[in-house]
Parts: C-alpha cells; sequence; structure tokens
C-alpha cells in the first residue's frame, strides 16, 4: 500500500512491514477498514459521519489498539458512547486485541478518514496466496489482496444462491464453454457476490501459477483509469489490464454515467473476450436493468451467462450462522440463531455483524452467548428492524405497489389480482419480521396459518421461476427494509 492509499484508509503514515504481532500493514488496514465498516453499519451513515469519520488508526502495540481523534471533545465523546463498540468490533476482527486506546491526535498529523465507499474493494492480481500477498507488498498500488476469507469452502450454499455459486464454480475449474463469459453476478448488496468473485480468484489462482486474475472494485477501474489519463499513461494501463487471463470488476453499477470510464472498460472487455479471456462482473441489477448503461456495453454483459443471488431464506441465514459459529470455534445455542435467523433479515453482512458482536461480547465479558444476551447487546439493531417492520407496515405497501386496498389483504377475495399481492404480503410477513405463521394468518383475515405455509411456499416457487416476479418481490422487500 503506498502513503497516499494508507492515508486515504484513515491510518497514519508509517513504514511498511509488519507490526508486532506478525500483522501486516496491509491486514492491520483491512482489519480496522471492516472495524469502520461494522461501526457505519452499526450506528448509521449520520452519526458515524458526525463522530467517526475523523478517526485514524495510530497502530496496534501487543494487544493494544490505539485511534487517534482530532479534537479532546471528539475523543471523549467516541470514548464514551463508542469505546465499547470499537472495542467489541476490533476483538471480533482480531482476537489478540484487547483494549482500544482513543487519543487525540497532534493537530496536522492525518488526514480525513475517508468515506467506505471510497476505501471498498480495492485492485489486487492474484497469484497463489502466497505471491499474492508478495505482490501487494512489492506493487503498492495493487493495494488488496483478496480477502482470504472468502473462498468457496467458506461460502454456504443454498436455494437463493445455488445457481450463482454454480456458475463460479464452473468458471473456478477452468471448464466453462464460452456460453460462461461474461459471467455477470447481480443481486442486492451484502448477499455474497463478492464472496463469490474472491473465491474463483482464488481457486483460479491455487490451480495454476500461470493464470493471472485482475480483481477491483468498478470504483478502482475508474480511479486507475482517470488517474492513468492524467499521468497521460493510458496506454500502460491498458496494456496492464489486457495481460490478465481474468478480469473482476465488482459493483459495476459504480459506473453508471461514467461514459468515459465505461467506454474504456468496454473496449478493454471486448479485448480480453476477444482473446479468449475470462471476464466476470458484479452488479446490484441485471444488465438489462442497469440504467445509465450504454447499450452496446449493456448486450455484451447480457451476453454470457447472467445468474441472479436471491435474497436469503431463513434456512440460508440459520446454515451461515452455523457454519460462521464453528468456524469461529465458538457454541452459540441453536435458539439463539434461529432467533437471530428470523430477525436480521436484510443481508448477510448484518447477520454475519451481529453474531460477530454476540461473539465479541461474549469474549470480553467471558460469558456464554444466550437468547437474553443476544437481546441485551443487539437491542439496538432488534430495535430498528421491530420498528421498521410490521405486518401493517408491508400490507400497506403491498397494497399500494399493486394498486388495491390496504382492505383486500384480510378480505375473503380470491380473484388472482388480489390472492397474489395477498400471499406476496403473507410472504414477506414471515420474511421481514419474526411473526408465527398463525400469527401472519391472523393479520390476514383470520387466515389458517396452513394457508400462509402455503402462501409462502407459492411465492418461493414464483421467485425461482420468474425473474420479473422475483425482482417485483425485492423491490418490495427493500423498499420495507431501507
Ligand atoms: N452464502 C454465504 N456464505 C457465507 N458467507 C456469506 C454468504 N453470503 C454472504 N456472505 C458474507 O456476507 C458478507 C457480505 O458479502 P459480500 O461482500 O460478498 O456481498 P456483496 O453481495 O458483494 O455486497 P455488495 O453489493 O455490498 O458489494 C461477507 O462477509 C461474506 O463472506
Amino acid at each position: 500500500m503506498d502513503t497516499q492509499t494508507w492515508q486515504e484508509q484513515g491510518l497514519e503514515t508509517r513504514s511498511p512491514g509488519r507490526t508486532r504481532g506478525e500483522i501486516s500493514q496491509d491486514e492491520l488496514a483491512h482489519q480496522w477498514s471492516r472495524v469502520r465498516g461494522r461501526l457505519q453499519e452499526e450506528i448509521g451513515e449520520v452519526e458515524y459521519r458526525n463522530w467517526l469519520r475523523q478517526a485514524v488508526l495510530h497502530g496496534l502495540d501487543g494487544d493494544e489498539v490505539t485511534v487517534m481523534l482530532p479534537t479532546r471533545f471528539l475523543r471523549d465523546w467516541v470514548n464514551k458512547e463508542y469505546g465499547n463498540l470499537l472495542t467489541a468490533f476490533w476483538q471480533a476482527e482480531n482476537p489478540a486485541v484487547r483494549r482500544v486506546d482513543i487519543r487525540t491526535r497532534p493537530a496536522g498529523t492525518s488526514e480525513r478518514a475517508p468515506d467506505l465507499a471510497e476505501v471498498e474493494p480495492k485492485t489486487a492480481i492474484a497469484r497463489p496466496a502466497a505471491a499474492a500477498r508478495r505482490e501487494a507488498e512489492e506493487r503498492p498500488d495493487m493495494s488488496a489482496p483478496l480477502d482470504p476469507r472468502f473462498t468457496f469452502d467458506t461460502f454456504v450454499v443454498g436455494k437463493p444462491n445455488e445457481f450463482a455459486y454454480a456458475c463460479a464454480r464452473r468458471v473456478a475449474d477452468g471448464h466453462a464453454s464460452p456460453g460462461f463469459n461474461p459471467l455477470f453476478l447481480y443481486g442486492g448488496v451484502g448477499l455474497g457476490k463478492t464472496h463469490l468473485m474472491h473465491a474463483i480468484a482464488w481457486e483460479l489462482s491455487q490451480r495454476s501459477d500461470e493464470v493471472t486474475v485482475a480483481y477491483m472494485s468498478a470504483e478502482k477501474f475508474m480511479h486507475k483509469f482517470v488517474s492513468a489519463l492524467r499521468r497521460q499513461s493510458t496506454i500502460e494501463f491498458k496494456n496492464e489490464l489486457r495481460s490478465v487471463d481474468v478480469l473482476m470488476v465488482d459493483d459495476l453499477q459504480f459506473l453508471i454515467g461514467k461514459d468515459g470510464t465505461q467506454e474504456e472498460f468496454f473496449h478493454t472487455f471486448n479485448a480480453l473476450v476477444d482473446s479468449g479471456k475470462q471476464i466476470i462482473v458484479s452488479a446490484d441489477k441485471s444488465p438489462s436493468d442497469l440504467s445509465g448503461i450504454e447499450d452496446r456495453l449493456r448486450t455484451r454483459l447480457g451476453c454470457g451467462m447472467v445468474a441472479d443471488v436471491h435474497a436469503t431464506t431463513y434456512e440460508l441465514r440459520l446454515a451461515i450462522l452455523e457454519a460462521k459459529a464453528a468456524r469461529a470455534g465458538v457454541v452459540v445455542p441453536g435458539r439463539v440463531m434461529e432467533f437471530l435467523a428470523q430477525k436480521i433479515t436484510a443481508n448477510v453482512r448484518e447477520l454475519e455483524g451481529a453474531l460477530n458482536r454476540l461473539i465479541a461480547h461474549a469474549n470480553l465479558f467471558e460469558r456464554p452467548v444466550t437468547l437474553e444476551t443476544a437481546h441485551e447487546v443487539l437491542h439496538d439493531l432488534l430495535r430498528a428492524y421491530d420498528r421498521k417492520i410490521t405486518i401493517e407496515e408491508i400490507q400497506k405497501q403491498v397494497a399500494e405497489h399493486y394498486n388495491i386496498r390496504v382492505s383486500e389483504m384480510s378480505s375473503a377475495r380470491r380473484a388472482r389480482n388480489i390472492a397474489r399481492p395477498r400471499q406476496i404480503a403473507m410472504y414477506l410477513a414471515k420474511q421481514l419480521t419474526s411473526r408465527s405463521l398463525p400469527e401472519i394468518g391472523r393479520k390476514f383475515g383470520n387466515r389458517d396459518h396452513t394457508t400462509v405455509m402455503h402462501a409462502v411456499s407459492k411465492v418461493t416457487e414464483l421467485i425461482e421461476a420468474d425473474p420479473d416476479f422475483a425482482e417485483d418481490v425485492e423491490l418490495l422487500r427493500r423498499i420495507l427494509t431501507v
């Protein structure tokens, strides 16, 4: 990582190498970036900006992390309001950390910490694991190595992601037909697209020393392109990109409206595909729904394999929690996991964050994880869920969306244009609230729980069979969960 990037990431400038406790500056930077990500998720964008945006990591010394803030007021406030959270998240990231020391930094010693969006996944040229790390150290501009946790082994497969997983596997096995080029993965926030891309990169690089994989976020692609333009070194940039065997661009939606960068990406894309190289792209929408992308690019993006990563189901959430707890070597009672899987429905990132907080809390206070501690530790998150989503809100939103009266949610009418939205509302009530089937049934005109069960399985079936229908339900889910 170069000095500038180091500072951009809210880190103090220091000489490269390893910190005490065998952790490299890059790893530490990643941990800090994730801690900040969790903080932002946890306390919300506004609070984060107000209080923590200027926090800078000074370093890790033994078991103590030091974080600097520019004023005493900020230091005291952060200490009081977020000190425990910071410690818990650091502990979850790095079990060696026991304490977080929050201090003021002498004036003029560091830069602001940027938005997370600015520092999220960077670029990595992936070779075998060890080589990739060396590469990252030798080539400061290729700053972020692939996340070692994002492999196929750690990816939990369920109905919502099995197709995307199968496609990713096929490409990673090196047996994909041209029909898999490009592989376009799309779906909502935090559902595992980046994880799958990294997994492909790891797998390919472990398979052969010869294969070079370039992974970058669309933003990074843009930054690199723009700075190449400034340095008048676009030829090198092009050559560098066109020399790889596999190019992965994550979160392509960030290229929307960036015409010059899109143009460059389009040419790179064509050059690579024409010479038989593999392209893998992720975005939050399917190619046909990515408005703001040039038509010729959209057409090319959609001409390979397009795989949707659907919103999680209760079963998948539970399986993910079980896998993560087992991996962390922590015993979390089944009831606690069921509770989390039922409650934390927005995405896997949030679910993972909740589990990490519970584990960190248990470690910190040397107490077992129980349903009671889950309520206590996650009360703010759970309150947000409780506050946000009620069955009434779901009914209102769905009725509005399909242009029917809210009263039809409880009526006896069985016409398709009424019954289908009602089934969708029941399905969302099951997904987004912790209400039981009989409770949901009661809210829908005293219907039996078997009717709700039927609605849930019907909607699940339709989501799998009909992408437009799936899109509609996903849209409603997002509206309800923002
Ligand atoms: N099926 C899964 N099994 C295990 N972990 C998962 C799964 N899906 C997501 N995760 C975890 O959830 C977190 C968020 O996933 P990821 O970053 O891949 O999401 P994304 O779809 O790329 O989101 P974004 O659109 O925000 O970039 C990661 O820590 C990832 O490991």
